[in-house]
């Protein structure tokens, strides 16, 4: 099956099957060479699609693993690599991996002579169902988490889903929070699938699960058509800022870890905190402020952190690229399906709903 992302930047599709590496060299038409940006574990898978792309010149960069490889140095690192490699403006990069390898890879492309072709290779669930859509790339800074980067469309997403056969059961974990997200902010048929059986839906292998990745990549797609770069938040409409559901906690304990924590466990402590706070200033129900507990908890995802970090993770959150000037903005719910910025929000009710995880 593929989804259409009808991005202002250019349509493309993403295909989603398990045999879908076979759509690949298509997206390659007109290169020359080929950068392929992957990270160790996905050594070889990164041979089988080299031997794929007969014909093209391909250079294989392995990059460090997760977040390692989302630094000012190892970007430095590509540019120079395809320096050395005469890579020109008709030649493609492809990103194989994770999050962390796709989203730099795509900001390698994003920032090569000015922006070059770019085909995203996602082999996580994260990678899937969020990362490799919708045009963000970047980097971390130890001040914060991808606080440097791009909008970049890729040309194509491939999604196989016989990859994630190899996938560490804590990675699928971690991609169903941003699943699980999908549906808090959009879909409720996604937290029923979940909530229906938390085993299938974890198993990368079955139906359910097939149906749960190509229901979060719709939303995606369907908020970033309408709102590419993050400009659009007026009044009940927050455009893409909604996909940032639980992100600003999130992105403030991953930088408090040094980013040594899983993307998806950080965020899923993020939400079940908005939805405490969702509940104080925004009226959001009891029962759907408990079934962030039930589904997030439900699948192992961590559902609290240190309460002496409170200072620190504040003043952390105040980076967080929605805020404007010194005003905080966050992302609530009004209810489920209904998304809403809270702008300066009240100090004490944030200290409480903080405290309320422990
Ligand atoms: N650009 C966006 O819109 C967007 C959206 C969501 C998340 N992100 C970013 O994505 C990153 C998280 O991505 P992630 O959760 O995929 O983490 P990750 O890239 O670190 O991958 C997790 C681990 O799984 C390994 N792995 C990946 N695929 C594998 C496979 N098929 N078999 C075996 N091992 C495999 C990776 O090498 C890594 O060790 C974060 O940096 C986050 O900020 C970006
Ligand atoms: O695509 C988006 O927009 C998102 O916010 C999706 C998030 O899941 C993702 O983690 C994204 O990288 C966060 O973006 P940032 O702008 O807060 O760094
Ligand atoms: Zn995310």
């Amino acid at each position: 099956m593929t989804v259409r992302v009808e991005s202002k930047a250019g349509p493309y599709e993403v295909h989603i099957s398990r045999d879908a590496l076979e759509a690949l060299p298509a997206q390659l038409e007109g290169a020359n060479r080929v950068a392929l940006i992957h990270s160790p574990p996905l050594e070889d898978v990164a041979h089988h699609v080299s031997g794929l792309l007969d014909g093209l010149e391909v250079l294989r960069i392995e990059v460090p693993d997760a977040e390692e490889a989302k630094t000012p140095g190892i970007l430095a690192w590509c540019w120079d690599q395809l320096a050395e490699a005469g890579f020109t403006r008709n030649d493609v990069v492809v990103g194989l991996g994770g999050g962390t390898a796709t989203d730099l890879a795509g900001f390698v492309a994003a920032s090569w002579l000015r922006g070059v072709a770019y085909v995203s290779v996602p082999t996580s669930v994260l990678g899937m169902v969020d990362a490799a859509v919708g045009g963000k790339t970047g980097i971390n800074l130890t001040a914060g988490k991808n606080l440097v980067g791009a909008f970049h469309e890729p040309r194509a997403v491939i999604c196989d889903l016989s990859l994630l056969d190899s996938l560490p059961a804590a990675e699928v974990r971690s991609g169903m929070a941003e699943v699980i997200k999908c549906g808090f902010i959009a879909d409720p048929q996604i937290l029923r699938l979940v909530s229906d059986d938390l085993d299938d839906s974890l198993d990368v292998t079955s139906i359910r699960f097939a149906e749960l990745v190509r229901r979060a990549i719709t939303v995606k797609a369907e908020v970033v058509a309408a709102d590419l770069t993050e400009r659009t938040s007026i009044g009940a409409d927050i455009g893409r800022e909604a996909l940032n559901y639980g992100h600003t906690l999130g992105h403030a304990i991953e930088a408090r870890e040094r980013f040594t924590l899983r993307h998806g466990e950080a965020i899923s402590i993020g939400m079940v905190f908005m939805a405490e706070v969702s509940r104080r200033l925004l009226g959001l129900d009891d029962e759907t402020a408990a079934m962030h507990r039930e589904l997030l908890g439900g699948i192992e995802l961590p559902l609290r952190y240190e309460q002496e970090a409170w200072p620190e993770l504040r003043r952390l959150m105040s980076l967080d690229k929605k805020s404007r000037g010194s005003t905080l903005r966050l992302v609530g719910l009004s209810a489920q399906g209904r998304p809403r910025i809270l702008a300066d929000p009240d100090e004490r009710v944030l200290e409480e709903a903080y405290a309320s995880l422990a």
